[in-house]
């Protein structure tokens, strides 16, 4: 019989905040660590909004997860509240993977991050990503260059993408992670509701779709989630379907002209891809349908962040 969490002999675990520049590939590094699409990823910098956590239990093991927001300077309420999950993940973690976009150069930003993490003093893994773009010349040179800007615990070159070298990463964290017992129950898989993650799959929809200046000041709001039995789902869906009605915020009309599309063609693509998505993450039929709004300003009002939970 399985025992109850946190209490076999042998059980430990580490909690790993995933940190790193914009675009580095942390979102990509949970979702292939999980085996599960958890996190919204696209090639559009600041794609992550908040702490994202996803456990797992391996062996005796348990490890937890901790993606968060790329760290950039903040220019909107948003941005700033983006940064404070990143401070509450260095806050909780004890054990850090810092992503690095190994075929990117090594710049200010990263010197930066590196003298906030000498002062923080926890174990660090630096974490070369992206190596499948790297001749094995190249990738030498790269772990040259980073491995005097911190005392790295471990530097592992990995392809987060293609799930390139994760086996020796797992050992390792395996090896590491000494906490005594299991912080989380087993069946606990990730603190991200099906809401939130629908709303994060369809913005990222938004911004696999459109380019420049729309995916920064795009958000999602579900405003319906309606199952069988409730006051106005549409029947014809079946008695395992679930009808989702969401509200795309933009921060400009000129924005939700891009979005439409000429006839739009536009929202309607985003419309159907997203519902692809989302069959897939809930194992149902789903009806998904979108609204845009202009909401000027939404990224520095307070309660429109709280609503949407950032
Ligand atoms: N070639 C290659 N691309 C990768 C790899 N890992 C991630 N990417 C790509 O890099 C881009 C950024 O990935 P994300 O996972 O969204 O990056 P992030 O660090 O979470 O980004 P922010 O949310 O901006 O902080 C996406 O287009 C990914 O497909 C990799 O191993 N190889």
């Amino acid at each position: 019989m399985a025992e109850p969490s946190g209490t076999g002999p042998n059980r430990r675990h580490a909690t790993l905040a995933i940190i790193g520049l914009p675009n580095a590939g942390k979102s990509t590094l949970l979702n292939a660590l999980l085996g599960q699409k958890l996190a919204a990823t696209s090639q559009i910098p600041q794609t992550t909004r908040t702490k994202v956590l996803g456990v797992m239990d391996r062996g005796e093991v348990q490890l937890a997860f901790l993606d968060t927001p790329g760290i950039h300077l903040p220019k909107h309420a948003l941005n700033e509240r983006m940064m404070a999950h990143v401070d509450q993940a260095l806050e909780e973690a004890d054990m850090l993977l810092w992503v690095v976009d190994a075929d990117d150069y090594l710049g200010t930003g990263e010197h930066a991050l590196a003298k906030r993490l000498r002062k923080l003093g926890r174990p660090t893994y630096l974490l070369l990503n992206k190596i499948d773009l790297l001749s094995k010349g190249r990738l030498l040179e790269k772990i040259a260059t980073y491995k005097d800007l911190l005392p790295f615990k471990e530097i592992v070159p990995i392809g987060a993408k293609m799930g390139l070298n994760l086996d020796p990463l797992w050992t390792i964290l395996e090896r590491d992670a000494t906490q005594p017992g299991w912080p989380y129950g087993e069946e606990v898989f990730t603190d991200q509701t099906e809401r939130s993650l629908a709303s994060e799959f369809i913005r990222e929809k938004v911004l696999r779709k459109t380019r420049e200046e729309v995916p920064h000041g795009v958000a999602v709001l579900i405003e319906q989630w309606l199952e069988a039995g409730q006051e106005d789902y549409p029947e014809d869906l079946g008695p395992e379907g679930v009808f989702i009605a969401a509200r795309i915020l933009v921060d400009r009309d000129g924005h939700r002209k891009i979005l439409l599309g000429s006839g739009g063609e536009m929202i309607k693509d985003i419309r159907q891809s997203a519902q692809r998505e989302l069959k897939k993450l809930l194992q149902r039929p789903v009806r998904l349908e979108l609204f845009v709004k202009v909401d000027e300003g939404w990224r520095d009002r307070p309660e429109r962040l709280d609503r949407l939970s950032i």
